[in-house]
């Protein structure tokens, strides 16, 4: 009784740690009105560029796959689909029941990029900047979420594809995928956040060489500077989701407030200076010390041989 008493203020000062982090990170966003960014506004400007669908299917499991689908463009991001992202993240942030996120694109591409149609047209430095900062604080609210997720590269991650890369805790390659940052064969740097999360994943040397030389990025080189975690091998296994859920499954086996907490103390400690990341990390500890998964691993005498 005392102790459920303890854990539930614990789960309310860790509440108010979470949510303390995420107004730090300004809500899991990068740019708000303080900046010039008015969401509705630039929403408005891309639903005029319609085309593909992002789809989002929750399991039970606690898994969740998000797949790009715009098939004729070779699942390349149209204005409403950037929208249906920003929209689908909305989702999962409040899925309580969530541990696991895959990210996939349809019929074995992964995604082109931005839909060059739409680009076309909003290439006037105003809107460009307004589709940037949107595609910001979406991607950036995607790697926040507390979730563990994955990239399932399959085919081509290209241009603005290879940045949603990025912004997956994981990226997994199917045999012949290519992740090539080409954006300076567009006149380009990465503007989605890709290049300031490329450095963290690859470290600034392997960065510059990627960007610079708009590398194809197979999964031999994706392996060995880290880009990629593994090759989905072996064809008899199952499709490629299948082994990525297989993969994923060995990081998200467990109660879903423990694989929450695992997320945030990791994401808190890539993000906030040291004695910050340390009092989240004892705010979320408290979330799962007390909890069910720690008084039934107790009542077990579990060992760890
Ligand atoms: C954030 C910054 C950015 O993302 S800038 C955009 C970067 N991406 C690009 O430049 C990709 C340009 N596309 C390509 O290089 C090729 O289409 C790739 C993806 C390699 C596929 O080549 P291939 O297999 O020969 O097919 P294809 O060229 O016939 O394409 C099939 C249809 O898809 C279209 N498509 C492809 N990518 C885009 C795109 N990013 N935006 C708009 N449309 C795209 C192609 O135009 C082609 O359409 P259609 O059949 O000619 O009507």
């Amino acid at each position: 009784m005392v102790l459920c008493a303890v854990r539930q203020h614990l789960l309310r000062g860790s509440r108010g740690a979470w949510a303390r982090f995420l107004q730090r990170q300004s809500r899991g966003c990068v740019y708000s009105s303080v900046h010039g960014f008015q969401q509705e506004e630039i929403r408005e400007k891309l639903q005029a560029f319609p085309g593909g669908s992002i789809e989002l299917l929750t399991q039970e499991s606690g898994l969740a796959v998000l797949t790009i689908n715009y098939p004729s463009r070779m699942n390349a991001f149209s204005g409403s689909m950037m929208v249906d992202l920003e929209e689908r993240v909305s989702q999962l942030e409040g899925w309580t029941d969530g541990k696991g996120l895959i990210v996939q694109g349809a019929s074995g591409t992964f995604c082109s990029g931005s839909d060059l149609n739409a680009v076309r047209a909003l290439s006037n430095p105003q809107d460009g900047m307004k589709m940037c900062m949107f595609m910001q604080n979406t991607l950036t609210r995607l790697l926040r979420l507390p979730m563990i997720s994955v990239a399932l590269v399959e085919g081509r991650a290209l241009g603005g594809g290879a940045e949603l890369t990025t912004a997956c805790d994981f990226r997994l390659m199917a045999p012949g995928s290519v992740i090539q940052f080409v954006h300076k064969h567009m006149g380009l740097v990465p503007g989605w956040g890709g290049a300031a999360r490329l450095v963290r994943i690859v470290g600034s040397q392997n960065a510059l060489k990627l960007l610079g030389g708009a590398v194809k990025v197979d999964p031999e080189l994706a392996l060995q500077i880290g880009l990629a975690e593994e090759v989905l091998q072996g064809e008899g296994a199952g499709t490629p989701l299948q082994r990525a859920e297989n993969w994923l499954s060995v990081y998200t086996k467990g109660p879903a407030p423990v694989i929450q907490a695992v997320k945030k103390v990791v994401l808190s400690g890539r993000e906030l200076p040291l004695s910050e990341a340390l009092k989240t990390e004892k705010d979320v500890f408290g979330t799962v010390w007390g909890g069910p998964a720690n008084m039934q691993a107790l009542a077990s005498k579990s060992k760890h041989r």
